[in-house]
């Protein structure tokens, strides 16, 4: 489990997070969403004692990283899917993270093999795929079969195979009862991965909720056409609707379904040409949840700041 209290991170006169709060359960994959600029590296760093907290804490089991005595036990991390040296081999490059830690080599060849490197374990891991690099970072954070797992945009670049790789990997470690926490700025690349969304904007949190719930919120409209339109917007508008109108003269109906719509143009007899239920996208509302904090990231950027 991951606690966050209050946590805020400032350089200078930017506030990179902000009194951020949340609680990242195990069992579940949750996702950490946010445009870029958001928080979230800074936030994961935090949780890792990389950076120092300005206030606030970041808990992993109930104790700060600093005080957790082996940390590669309790928390796994992927930060940068380009931490190994290019020169040395898959199972160097473990073998070295394991002996730090105190683990020993039968470990390194357990999850080498967990993460479907066994083939290329003495190859030089220069000569691998971004996909094959992430399968190693992967494991290095499961060496010590921690409870805890955090990885930093993990699917980024990855083709369609390694995507679902990734998917399918987080998903069995956290039906294992490990938390599982990975951030992205796309909320497509999340859908269906994660069970949980934490989406944060400008250091804040917009959003603590499940991928259901997001859905379940999608704001339904009815296209209508009809050669009526100011007499059939008014009876809507009387069945509690809220209705626009697009610049081809048909009518956007909010709050009623398209048979509630059918059924008051008949009993009008108002002659309807087409009824065309439409949803948002999960896309659409993560875009509409964050476009304020994407636009004042766009606006800093433009003042060259
Ligand atoms: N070392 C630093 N010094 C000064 N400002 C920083 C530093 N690190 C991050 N920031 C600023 O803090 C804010 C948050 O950055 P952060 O990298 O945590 O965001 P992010 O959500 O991970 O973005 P991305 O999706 O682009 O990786 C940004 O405004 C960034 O410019």
């Amino acid at each position: 489990m991951i606690e966050l209290r209050e946590l805020t991170k400032r350089y200078g006169d930017t506030t990179a997070v902000d009194r951020l709060s949340f609680e990242v359960r195990p069992g579940v994959v949750t996702g950490f969403l946010g445009p870029n600029g958001a928080g979230k590296s800074t936030t994961m760093r935090m949780m890792l004692g990389l950076h120092r907290p300005t206030s606030g804490a970041a808990l992993i089991d109930g104790r700060r990283y600093a005080e957790i005595r082996h940390p590669l036990h309790e928390v796994g991390a992927v930060l940068d899917a380009d931490a190994a040296h290019p020169g040395r081999s898959a199972f160097t490059h473990l073998a070295a993270l394991a002996r730090s830690n105190g683990i020993g080599k039968t470990r390194v060849t357990e999850v080498l093999d967990q993460v479907g490197l066994a083939g290329v374990a003495h190859k030089r891991v220069g000569g691998f795929s971004l996909g094959m690099r992430q399968r190693l970072g992967i494991a290095g954070a499961l060496l010590g079969d921690p409870a805890v797992v955090l990885l930093d945009e993990p699917v980024n670049g990855l083709d369609a195979a390694g995507i679902r790789w990734i998917r399918s990997t987080l998903r069995s470690l956290a039906a294992q009862g490990r938390t599982v926490l990975l951030s992205s700025h796309l909320m497509s690349e999340m859908a269906l991965t994660v069970d949980r969304v934490l989406i944060i904007g400008r250091g804040r949190l917009i959003e603590d909720t499940s991928v259901a719930e997001m859905r379940d919120r999608f704001e339904r409209d009815v296209l209508v056409r009809t050669p009526r339109v100011a007499e059939l917007t008014g009876v809507l508008t009387r069945l509690g609707a809220t209705v626009t109108r697009t610049g081809d003269g048909d009518l956007i109906a909010v709050g009623v379904d398209a048979p509630a719509i059918g059924d008051a143009a008949a009993a009008a007899s108002i002659p309807v040409h087409g009824l065309t239920p439409r949803s948002a996208t999960l896309e659409d509302v993560y875009l509409e949840m964050t476009s304020e904090a994407a636009e004042y990231r766009a606006s800093l950027t433009a003042e060259g700041r």
